[in-house]
Formats: C-alpha cells, sequence, structure tokens
C-alpha cells in the first residue's frame, strides 16, 4: 500500500465505521400519481402532499420512483460520466475548473478543510449562468460562468444538457408538492429561479486504500435550495438520522432518486424542515459513480423565513443573506485550506 497524503486523513471522530448500519432507511415515495392529468384534484395528491412534508420533517432525505425521468437519457449519462472518468489524468486536465473558471474537472476538493477522496465534473444547468464576480458584499460586479466540455467525448454537452432539463422538469414538481407541504401555494418558490444558478456535479469516486480513514466527501450540508442526487448500486451515501444522530448508509434503490433539502429550504420554512448532514464513505474495491443535481436560486435572490410562515408565535429565525454571496464565499474553501470555519447559514441566524 503506498502513502496516502495526510490532507485526506479524517480526524478520528469523523473517521466512518466500516460496519454497514443496515437499520431503517430512508423514505421510499412514488410519485406516479403526478403523471396522471387531473393530479391537482384528487385525493391521493393530499396522500402525497403529506408523506412529502413528513419526510421533509423528520429525515430532510428521502427516496423517489415513478418520477417522469427518461430512463434512456439518465442511462446515457451514467455512460459518458464513465467514458470521461476512463480518459487520461491529462485529457481531463484539459477542461480543469480553477479560481477563474470554477466549472470542469476537479479532483482535490476539500470539505470542511481535509481533501475528498473524489474526482468532480461540473456543469452548470443554464450556460452561462451569471453569478457575483467576488465575495465581497460591496463588490457589484457579475460574471458569467461558461460550461467546458472535453474535446474527445463529442456527445458528452448534449447528453448532459438534456439530463438538465429533465432534472429542472422534476425540481419544479418537487418544489411545488414542498410549497403545498407548507400550506403555500404549489408555485410559491417557482420566482426565485428566473435565473437559477443550479448546476449538475459528476462525482466519481476511486477505490481507497484507507477507507477507514478517509471520506469520499466529508460530512457537510447542500447549501442550495434541493438536491436530486443519482447513485449507482454500489452504495456509500451516508445520512445523519435526526432522531439519534446515528450514520444511517441510504441503500441504492434501482431507478430512484434521492432528494434531500438543502439550507435554503431549511430557511425559507423558518427550521420547519432541516438541511441534513450527510458524507460518502469509500471502500478499498469498488469505484463508484454518483451525481447530484443541486437546485440553486438567481444569484440576486434575498434568502429569508417566508412571511406567510413567520408571525407573532413564530418569528423569523434567520436574517436574510444574499445567495450569490453567500455561494461566492463557499466556493473559496473549495480551492484552498483555510484556517476558517466555512459560512453556513447558522451565521445569519437570528
Ligand atoms: O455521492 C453521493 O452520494 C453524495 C455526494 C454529495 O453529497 C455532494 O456532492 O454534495
Ligand atoms: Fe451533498
Amino acid at each position: 500500500m503506498g502513502e496516502v497524503d495526510p490532507a485526506f486523513i479524517q480526524a478520528v471522530e469523523h473517521r466512518p465505521k466500516l460496519s454497514i448500519n443496515e437499520g431503517q432507511n430512508i423514505p421510499l415515495i412514488d410519485l406516479s400519481i403526478l403523471n396522471s392529468p387531473n393530479y391537482k384534484d384528487s385525493n391521493e395528491i393530499s396522500r402525497l402532499v403529506k408523506e412529502i412534508g413528513d419526510a421533509c420533517k423528520n429525515w430532510g432525505f428521502f427516496q423517489v420512483i415513478n418520477h417522469g425521468v427518461s430512463l434512456e437519457i439518465s442511462q446515457k449519462l451514467e455512460d459518458v460520466s464513465r467514458k470521461f472518468y476512463a480518459l487520461s489524468h491529462d485529457e481531463k486536465l484539459k477542461v480543469k475548473r480553477d479560481e477563474v473558471n470554477p466549472l470542469g474537472y476537479y479532483d482535490t476538493e476539500h470539505t470542511k478543510n481535509v481533501r475528498d477522496w473524489k474526482e468532480v465534473f461540473d456543469f452548470t444547468v443554464k450556460n452561462p449562468t451569471l453569478i457575483p464576480a467576488s465575495h465581497q458584499p460591496d463588490d457589484d460586479k457579475l460574471r458569467k460562468l461558461v460550461n467546458q466540455w472535453p474535446e474527445f467525448l463529442p456527445d458528452m454537452r448534449q447528453v448532459c444538457e438534456d439530463y438538465a432539463d429533465e432534472m429542472v422538469k422534476l425540481a419544479y414538481k418537487l418544489l411545488e408538492l414542498i410549497s403545498w407541504s407548507l400550506g403555500l401555494e404549489g408555485d410559491r418558490l417557482n420566482g426565485f429561479f428566473e435565473e437559477h444558478t443550479s448546476f449538475i456535479r459528476l462525482n466519481h469516486y476511486q477505490p481507497c486504500p484507507v477507507p477507514d480513514l478517509a471520506l469520499g466527501v466529508g460530512r457537510h450540508k447542500d447549501a442550495g435550495a434541493l438536491t436530486i442526487l443519482a447513485q449507482d448500486d454500489v452504495g456509500g451515501l451516508e445520512v445523519k438520522r435526526k432522531t439519534d444522530g446515528e450514520w444511517v448508509r441510504v441503500k441504492p434503490t434501482p431507478n430512484a432518486y434521492i432528494i434531500n433539502v438543502g439550507d435554503i429550504i431549511q430557511v425559507w420554512s423558518n427550521d420547519k424542515y432541516e438541511s441534513v448532514e450527510h458524507r460518502v464513505v469509500v471502500n478499498s474495491e469498488k469505484e463508484r459513480f454518483s451525481i447530484p443535481f443541486f437546485l440553486n436560486p438567481s444569484h440576486y435572490t434575498w434568502v429569508e423565513p417566508l412571511q406567510e410562515l413567520i408571525n407573532q408565535h413564530n418569528p423569523a429565525k434567520y436574517k436574510a443573506y444574499n445567495w450569490g454571496k453567500f455561494f461566492a464565499t463557499r466556493k473559496l474553501s473549495n480551492f484552498k485550506k483555510l484556517e476558517v470555519e466555512n459560512i453556513q447559514i447558522f451565521h445569519f441566524k437570528i
């Protein structure tokens, strides 16, 4: 076994337990009713909305099946992701992301200042995507993020764009269900996403010689509104169960997507729904692929508890923060090991 760079080694208290907790799995929700034309008026929809609301409240994580995403398109994306990671390192480095362009290939990401055992490829759904030029609060300049694509996989761009369209459709369905579950109009949240800054990441976790010491992705919460994750059949995603703080392994379900509440829904709902910590455990034998879609609002969105959900007895728990600046600040630490804890929503707690 070769030497492993100490940058990968987790502090003792954050190392994974490799004996799998095969206990309770996260809720599994069937969305098939959304495919019928008059679903809004049916009785079953209220049952589904309650199921979604309970899952958001009690777990912050759930899986969906019969979600309407084209199997052909998702399989093509899995396929192209495998082909991309099979390219030589030099070829992948030609679409490398850096501080100037944060999109593309990257293999030295840090989560909470410890290096992740993974390589990633990021692309935004809107091309170009506008974000603030810097994290500095008084800098109003914007910049355009433009996707980069590898020369040797000419169909990768189209496959990625088709998949992104599917994800946006599913995301709007989920936003409608979540809005209803909070007692809001179905389209209450749509206005925040007019120039959304959503992106998709192709994750590749190689076999790791020290799976007891390192993590594929260190413990974290997703900063956006919600995440729709596809994982292969290897497994490794763990969720911190709300009831007892135990790490629970999410068992792969064929053709299901894993949905998790992000920090923004936590703030909008004034803590009714909480984003939940999760991490990825790696293993010494099998590589693993996963594909998260991060639904993020327009950069100019001020994120704060929704007026309808606060009152005298339940006052706002957060002050408003600017999503674009939050995102830009968060991105800083992906490139270097910082001495301080990354920006988090609790910094805006009242
Ligand atoms: O690979 C996974 O299962 C999850 C990855 C993840 O949590 C992330 O990229 O934010
Ligand atoms: Fe995540």
